[in-house]
């Protein structure tokens, strides 16, 4: 895969705080890899005490909101944090499209079955979305999952399949993504149409790019 390289926020953070100044800051934040170490089993993706009291400092000062591809309920058991936003889903679980629910769980179904014999592929059910990992799967049997994949994803025109950290993600094609629930949360706030609002989206994956477009 071609290594893509891209600029450091850490290093431009003068220049960052020079385009705010006189901005209202509003925060938008990614959960695993970005506030959460990326580790084998999703379910232990924990983020640490210190992270959790910088972002509770954060959300003190500027309207802050986590934006994940886990379901709301879940990312929101990890946070734990009462005064934050939260968009599961992809930013699907903010106000809730029930169309594509129905589908994911009889898509997980049937990926959990026609996936079982490939050791180390966990199927997680994200309400609206479905996440097939491979972080523990041999790379020689990567192809053969793929396949699986898509086999079961004939059946569903209206599924499609993106991919992010060793993670084959199920999605309802709808015109729904990260980029557009970061823009429904700023209308939510109020800052829809303020040329003084500063947005800031922080992410780590292909999923992020929608709202990194925004
Ligand atoms: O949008 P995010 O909050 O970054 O969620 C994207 C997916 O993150 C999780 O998978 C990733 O983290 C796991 C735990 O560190 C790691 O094992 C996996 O390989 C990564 O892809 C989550 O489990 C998925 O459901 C999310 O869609």
């Amino acid at each position: 895969m071609k290594q893509v390289h891209h600029p450091s926020a850490v290093d431009m953070f003068e220049d960052i705080i020079s385009v705010s100044k006189g901005k209202k800051i509003v925060m938008f934040l990614d959960y695993d890899g970005t506030l959460s170490p990326i580790v084998d089993d999703p379910d232990q993706a924990f983020m640490s005490d210190d992270m959790r009291g910088t972002v509770r400092k954060l959300a003190r000062y500027f309207p802050t909101a986590i934006v994940s591809g886990r379901c709301r309920d879940k990312v929101y058991n990890f946070v734990q944090l009462a005064e934050l936003y939260y968009a599961g889903s992809h930013g699907m679980d903010i106000k809730g499209p029930s169309k594509g629910s129905k589908n994911s769980k009889k898509v997980y179904k049937e990926l959990l079955d026609k996936t079982k014999s490939i050791e180390g592929v966990r199927v997680e059910n994200n309400k609206f979305c479905v996440s097939v990992h491979f972080r523990c799967v041999d790379e020689k049997k990567w192809g053969e999952l793929s396949q699986q994949v898509s086999l079961v994803l004939k059946e569903y025109p209206k599924l499609k399949l993106c991919q992010g950290r060793k993670v084959l993600e199920i999605r309802p094609i709808i015109k729904w993504d990260k980029g557009k629930a970061l823009q429904f949360l700023l209308q939510s706030l109020g800052y829809a149409k303020c040329n003084d609002v500063f947005p800031i989206y922080i992410g780590d994956d292909r999923t992020d790019e929608d709202a990194f477009k925004v």
